[in-house]
């Protein structure tokens, strides 16, 4: 185990779709454990290479860096990981299990597979792909129409992940904000939490203040978290 999955029991928050230094040093300094870069063209928060690679600079060693793409071929991930130097990618389209532990052999980096829930069945898509990740993201099934394969705030049921234990680590994504990341946790059973539309004032424009109030409330949401986030800040 290394890097944030040695602290998942106080469940870990990432913040994704940052594409400022602003929002960054926000979600940096609130404390999120990962920060999420967008490489998909159609998202409002897509970044090019190099102010990712600037970001990444500037999270380096606060809190781990992950790339999003969808669907994207050899040269984009080569280019993406050779100039941001990446944590972890996560792959937000349909990759196959065989495509994930392509990339994670390729590049050797950690990959965190998103699948879309809408019923119970959908939990089933997850077996195939646990011995070819690291970590698995619930995410929302995206609407219909929708552009976007994910990023669209839109939630599920909760209730479908309960008990769920596939023996790989899981975050949990889709319309969460400081509102509802409590309940979601507590009736998901999954501690570790994503979110990217639920700190933004207007789609793609992350907000300083929706960032601060998620991680406060994610840190809430896990009992012991908020404890155990002050006793790492005074151990720095
Ligand atoms: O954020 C995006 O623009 C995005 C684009 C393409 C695929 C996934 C995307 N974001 C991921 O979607 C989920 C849910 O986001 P939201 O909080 O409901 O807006 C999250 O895991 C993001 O990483």
């Amino acid at each position: 185990m290394s890097g944030v999955d040695a602290m998942t029991t106080r469940g870990l928050v990432k913040i994704c779709g940052l594409s400022t230094e602003e929002t960054l040093d926000a979600a940096l300094e609130a404390g999120a454990d990962m920060i999420g870069l967008v490489f998909f063209e159609k998202s409002p928060r897509n970044v090019s290479l190099e102010a990712a690679s600037r970001l990444a600079a500037r999270a380096r060693g606060r809190a781990e860096i992950v790339v999003l793409s969808v669907d994207a071929d050899d040269a984009l991930v080569e280019a993406i990981v050779s100039a941001v130097r990446p944590d972890w990618l996560q792959l937000h389209g349909h990759e196959s299990p065989a495509r994930c532990a392509e990339l994670k052999a390729r590049h050797g980096i950690r990959i965190m597979k998103a699948l879309g829930i809408s019923a119970a069945e959908d939990i089933a898509t997850a077996a195939p792909y646990v011995a070819h990740v690291d970590r698995l993201l619930f995410d929302a099934k995206p609407p219909k129409g929708a552009v976007l394969p994910g990023g669209n705030g839109v939630s599920f049921d909760w209730r479908l992940l309960k008990g769920l234990d596939l023996g790989v680590p899981l975050m949990l994504s889709g319309g969460l904000d400081a509102a509802t990341v409590g309940e979601a946790v507590r009736i998901g059973g999954i501690r570790d939490v994503d979110v990217s539309s639920g700190v933004e004032s207007a789609r793609g424009v992350k907000d300083t203040e929706l960032i601060r109030a998620f991680v406060a409330a994610a840190r809430r949401a896990v009992p012991g978290a908020a404890s155990d986030a002050a006793e790492q800040g005074r151990s720095a």
